[in-house]
């Protein structure tokens, strides 16, 4: 579903930050994108959601590009970025709202869906408070309450539990498991390993801005002639090369 081919980009063109990245998503599964601070996860990230331009290399979801068609392309992908992104003068139902129109969801389902949502994650009594007033894992829970509403093809995320209660914890990953199962591609990006080996299919270690290493565990553990090791053991041996 979603194919990164080849990606080199950063923050300015003379000095790229990601180097020749290529992997891709497929329906179903949860692929891990997984390296120490600065490794490059982020920036990839902005690349995919077309929020940073490629200096070579191309992103396609479903064989297009962005620029292919920008609005099928966005409509297929819901993201819940690392630090909360809300509207200061929208109240937490009102971006709810927002994300049902902006993905043209059917009103009543979705509407139904966004109830049993804030219920799930515990946010009911907030329906009608502004974001401003919330903690921070309240203002965390907004951005998930809305990507899974919208049911995405594909979903990004980063760092997705830092703040979050357990109970929040939990109910993320039980929705992770149930949108796998339910044919959802997901990426999510992660420093909590032990997580990630437990819940995603494949993994993508990166390290200065350059995969070192990628595939199911197995696999992985077998590149590094490994056997049995953990997510963590061998994440450690790329880093320290
Ligand atoms: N806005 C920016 N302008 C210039 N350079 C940046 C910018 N954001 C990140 N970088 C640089 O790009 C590199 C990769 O950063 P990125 O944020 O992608 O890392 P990350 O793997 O997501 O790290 P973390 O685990 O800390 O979130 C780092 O060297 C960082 O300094």
């Amino acid at each position: 579903m979603l194919t990164v081919h080849e990606l080199t980009g950063g923050y300015s063109r003379v000095q790229p930050v990601i180097h020749d990245l290529s992997f891709d998503v497929k329906p179903g599964e949860m692929v891990g994108l997984i390296g120490l601070n600065g490794a490059g996860k982020s920036t990839t990230i902005k690349h995919i959601l077309g929020l940073m331009t490629p200096v070579a290399g191309k992103v396609t979801l479903h064989g297009k590009t962005l620029q292919d068609d920008p609005i099928a392309f966005r409509s297929q992908i819901a993201y819940i970025p690392e630090t909360p992104q809300f509207y200061e003068e929208l109240t937490l139902w009102e971006h709810l709202e927002l994300t049902i129109r902006a993905y043209r969801l059917d009103e009543a389902e979705a509407s139904r869906r966004a109830h049993d949502l804030l219920e799930q994650f515990r946010m009911g009594k907030a329906k009608h408070w502004f974001p401003h007033t919330f903690s921070k894992g309240m203002q965390q829970k907004i951005m998930i309450l809305c990507a899974f509403l919208a049911q995405p093809a594909l979903l990004i995320v980063d760092e997705p539990f830092v703040g979050l209660d357990p109970l929040a914890i939990q109910t993320l990953l039980d929705l992770l498991q149930e949108g796998k199962q339910q044919g959802m591609g997901i990426l999510i990006s992660t420093h909590i390993l032990d997580m990630a080996e437990k819940y995603c299919n494949r993994f993508i270690l990166l390290h200065d801005g350059r995969i070192r290493l990628k595939g199911d565990l197995p696999a992985m553990q077998h590149t590094l002639n490994k056997p049995g090791a953990s997510l963590e053991q061998l994440f450690i041996q790329v880093v320290k090369g």
